[in-house]
């Protein structure tokens, strides 16, 4: 099919990710959020539906629960390659399959782009600079990396990926991308991920020892994922098909790192010094002048600010979990008058997207809508629960005014926009109600 054909077909791209990780999930938000048909491929070994479940019965999401390591029979445009596990003690749990996933699982996606003439995305890492003999890393530098060590899986897994990448390009002529991936973190992490700022987080969110492995003098360099998915959907719109280093160039050690997190968490948690990991690279930070130079892109989200959201995310996980299903903070049904109405407690990136939706018109079915408002609902909106369980109402006609009623009335809206008036789905103008009885 050629690809005029496939625009006729699809009017907008129609992207895939395995999206239902912790990066995916929210590059299936920012996909979503910009008007793109999204199928999302994810075998849930380290994914959660739960992670996506707002876009399910939304017209544009398709999820598919398929293993990339089998190959894939659909129609797309672009193929953002994402799937392996990501996580140190995740990827090394099950070496071979993290090697099947990055070697087999690639050939397939590069296979599938050149079936549909689909451009590919390859999420690489910073690892592919394996224990750096270069600092700070740039994409010209070869890397130093242990082929038979325990990271070997991974590192040389997504290094023959990126191989791949290039042998299908030159072979085949397939476009690709390759973005060299350095740490993130960000809501949506699991509980179990292992990695050291998930780890740090919940070890002093729970006053447990900050677990540093080895002296705590090696460094990393963090980024916060929004920044990452803002790289990731520039690098594929470009026309840059080398690799390109996506990072936050910010160094810490780990000891200051540790000791960052207890601060920001008000934690009395002591810091416990573990064995050093083996083959644990010692120096990381990114050089992303080709980045800034040729996508224009840089961090924009500072540590603190990102780590700050991390925390409230997980301190809400840890609540979700403690109770088994979230216990909500009394709060009166209805508020005074002229006191600003908003989800308290609600998470703000729950906010932020039902805003963003609002803002950008995107339209939220009845079902993607009510599962937003249950999700406000559970982190403690005593508005939105209300809304949630008078689901019944937003079947009927103008659901979408409904909802968006709802959420002007009762959420801020985080940019300071949508103030004093609002356009429903449906064209209808209202009133912002914010502060008064409705
Ligand atoms: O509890 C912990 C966890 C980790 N660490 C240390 O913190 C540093 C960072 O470790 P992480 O497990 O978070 O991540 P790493 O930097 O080792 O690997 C990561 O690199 C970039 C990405 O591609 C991957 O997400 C991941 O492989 C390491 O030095 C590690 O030894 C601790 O000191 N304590």
């Amino acid at each position: 099919m050629s690809d005029t054909t496939k625009q006729d077909v699809l009017p907008r791209p129609r992207p895939r990710s395995p999206g239902a990780g912790f990066v995916g999930s929210h590059l299936t938000d920012k996909l979503m959020m910009d008007g793109h048909e999204v199928t999302v491929v994810d075998n849930f070994f380290t994914g959660r539906k739960r992670n996506v479940e707002h876009w399910i019965g939304h017209e544009n999401f398709e999820l598919i629960n398929h293993d990339v390591v089998e190959p894939l029979y659909i129609e797309v445009d672009q193929i953002y390659h994402l799937a392996s596990p990501a996580s140190p003690p995740n990827y090394m749990y099950n070496p071979i399959k993290t090697l099947k996933t990055n070697t087999i699982g690639t050939l397939n996606m590069l296979g599938l782009a050149k079936r549909v003439g689909a451009r590919l995305l390859l999420a690489s890492t910073s690892e592919v600079y394996g224990d750096p003999e270069v600092h700070p890393q740039s994409e010209e530098y070869w890397g130093h990396v242990n082929p038979i060590g325990p990271r070997a899986c991974y590192d040389e897994g997504k290094r023959v990926a990126e191989t791949m990448c290039y042998a299908y390009m030159k072979q085949e002529g397939v476009e690709v991308r390759v973005a060299r991936i350095f740490n993130t973190f960000g809501s949506r992490m699991h509980m179990n991920d292992g990695r050291v700022v998930s780890n740090f987080i919940l070890q002093a969110l729970q006053g447990e020892p900050l677990t540093v492995y080895g002296s705590g003098s090696q460094t990393r360099a963090f980024q916060y994922v929004s920044d990452l998915v803002n790289g990731l959907v520039s690098l594929m719109n470009s026309n840059i098909s080398s690799p390109v280093n996506l990072g936050n160039p910010e160094e810490h050690t780990i000891l200051e790192f540790a000791r960052l997190i207890k601060s920001l968490v008000v934690s009395r948690s002591q810091i416990q010094f573990l064995p050093e990991a083996q083959d644990d690279p010692q120096r990381r930070r990114p050089d992303i002048r080709k980045a800034k130079l040729m996508l224009g892109w840089e961090p924009v989200v500072p540590l603190e600010e990102g780590l700050n959201k991390t925390i409230q995310y997980f301190s809400r996980e840890l609540e979700h979990q403690a109770n088994n299903q979230y216990i909500p903070k009394p709060k009166p049904a209805r508020m005074k008058k002229g006191r600003p109405r908003h989800t308290q407690g609600a998470s703000d990136e729950l906010n932020e997207l039902v805003w963003a939706a609002l803002r950008q018109k995107v339209i939220l079915p009845e079902m993607a809508g009510l599962r937003l408002l249950t999700a406000l609902s559970a982190s403690g909106s005593a508005f939105s629960r209300n809304a949630a369980s008078r689901g019944d109402g937003f079947e009927r006609g103008g659901a979408n005014a409904a909802l968006a009623r709802e959420f002007y009335t009762l959420t801020p809206d985080p940019r300071g926009a949508g103030q004093g008036r609002g356009t429903s789905r449906t064209g209808r103008p209202f009133r912002l109600l914010r502060g008064s009885k409705r």
